[in-house]
């Protein structure tokens, strides 16, 4: 899929903030280890990544009844069984975590490898690790991982690095498993503590210690069906709060969840970006931009609470605009760089210089009508933005990569007056 972008306009209006990409596609996974019927409401229904692990979960034979207007999902996993598919061809990268409602239903599960954004190395073997640690044989075939064990037996799993993907799974694993599970070196921000939210309202006996050990008494008898809500996107607030900057335009963001982002908006206030906010939401308005020009700075992406490594791109877009050198490194995904030699080809002057593990900015620069293409999810979504900026019309190819995080992307911007056009490629 391409989009068309005629650029130039300045957004004006509310924008309101989805579930979380990246609590809502765990949540599903979860609540199909649940014995009863589970609701998940605020779910970004229309995210593309939801609806790849619907339709899986779907084809193992669960039945979920998705409400498009009322964004919520109502599952019911009974009759989800370890299934041979005609194919595996997922492009998630949370694949990992629908083992678990397989493997209680049937003793086995077959699962597409993890796939998702191609931002350096992104290995499965400590996935692997936490279903032997848990007592199951685990074997690596042509099309799909196979996990075998009648029952999950609780056990010890130490992370030997903080992973976020692997402590949701040793969470939802060690869930159905019979007796304690002790996780250490535990990775825990708040799309996680969302997890263990729900799991604990399922029933499971959760409990944390400090910031990294977690203990798991899996469920002796049933887990309960529960309504729960999905948090709000932390990274989609930044995305418009930094679009809005950009654009100079003006904005009123809903459903900001502020206690996940305390640190990503502390950088923002030292970059001379003001705005008006209340418990939930932020206002913005140019007159917000100190001395009207966003200041340089530098910055780290690493572990919560400091700045994830998803909200890289749009720090970078921040120093392109900024007056002077701005500099931003990630310790985490040091290759997730492809992005800005893209969007270079949107700014008439150059301005972004990247290296492995660094972005450095020497803005002001403008941006300026193109041809792209999208290299991951947010750097996807960050050549949209560069694109509504610049005058005249911009093609981002793939923006499929975009929309697997953005959930009603187009709607949204046309509620603030921005239309694009999404077709085929
Ligand atoms: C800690 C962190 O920043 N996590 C981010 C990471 O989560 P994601 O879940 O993808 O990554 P993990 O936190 O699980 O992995 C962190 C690191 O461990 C490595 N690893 C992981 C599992 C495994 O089996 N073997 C292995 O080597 C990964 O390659 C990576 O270098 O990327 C996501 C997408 O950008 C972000 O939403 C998360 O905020
Ligand atoms: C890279 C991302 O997602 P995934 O881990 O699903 O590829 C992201 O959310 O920015």
């Amino acid at each position: 899929m391409k989009a068309i972008i005629e650029g130039g306009k300045t957004p004006v209006g509310t924008v309101v903030v989805s579930g979380a990409k990246n609590s809502a596609t765990r949540l599903l996974a979860a609540a199909c280890i649940s014995d009863g019927e589970v609701v998940l409401n605020n779910f970004p229904t229309e995210l593309v990544d939801a609806r790849h692990k619907i339709r899986f979960l779907e084809n193992v034979g669960a039945d979920i009844v998705v409400d498009e207007v009322k964004e919520s999902l109502t599952i019911n996993s009974s009759s989800i069984r370890c299934t041979e598919l005609d194919t595996y061809d997922y492009p998630i990268r949370t694949t990992y975590l629908l083992v678990a409602s397989q493997i209680k239903n049937s003793g086995e599960a077959l699962i597409p490898y993890p796939g998702g954004c191609k931002i350096g190395s992104r290995g499965y073997d400590l996935h692997m690790m936490v279903w032997r640690d848990l007592g199951a044989e685990v074997t690596e075939e042509p099309d799909f991982i196979r996990v075998k064990a009648s029952k999950f037996k609780g056990g010890t799993i130490k992370f030997p690095i903080s992973t976020v993907g692997g402590t949701e799974n040793a969470l939802i694993c060690a869930c159905i498993a019979e007796g304690k599970t002790e996780i250490v070196n535990a990775y825990i921000t708040p799309e996680i503590e969302d997890l263990i939210d729900f799991l604990t309202r399922m029933g499971a006996h959760i409990e944390v210690t400090g910031n990294s050990h977690i203990t798991v008494v899996g469920a002796s008898g049933r887990l309960k069906g529960v309504i729960k809500s999905v948090m709000y996107d932390r990274i989609e607030a930044l995305t418009w709060l930094v679009y809005a900057v950009m654009s100079g335009g003006t904005l009123h963001i809903k459903n900001v969840p502020f206690d996940s982002m305390q640190v990503p908006l502390l950088h923002l206030k030292e970059a001379g970006i003001d705005f008006l906010s209340n418990s939930s939401s932020i206002y913005y308005s140019p007159d917000c931009l100190i001395n009207g020009q966003v200041q340089p700075f530098e910055l780290a992406c690493g572990a919560h609470p400091g700045i994830i490594s998803d909200m890289q791109s749009f720090y970078t877009l921040l120093g392109i605009i900024a007056k002077g050198d701005s500099r931003i490194f990630d310790y985490r995904y040091p290759k997730r760089i492809a992005y800005a030699n893209e969007l270079q080809k949107l700014i008439s002057t150059p301005v972004v210089e990247a290296e492995e593990g660094k972005i450095t900015t020497r803005g002001p620069g403008k941006f300026k009508a193109g041809e792209v293409t999208s290299t991951d999810l947010r750097g996807s979504m960050a050549l949209v933005m560069a694109a509504l900026c610049a005058e005249g019309k911009t093609v981002v190819h793939d923006v499929e990569m975009a929309l697997r995080g953005y959930n009603k992307l187009d709607k949204k911007l046309a509620g603030l007056g921005i239309n694009i056009e999404v077709v085929d490629e």
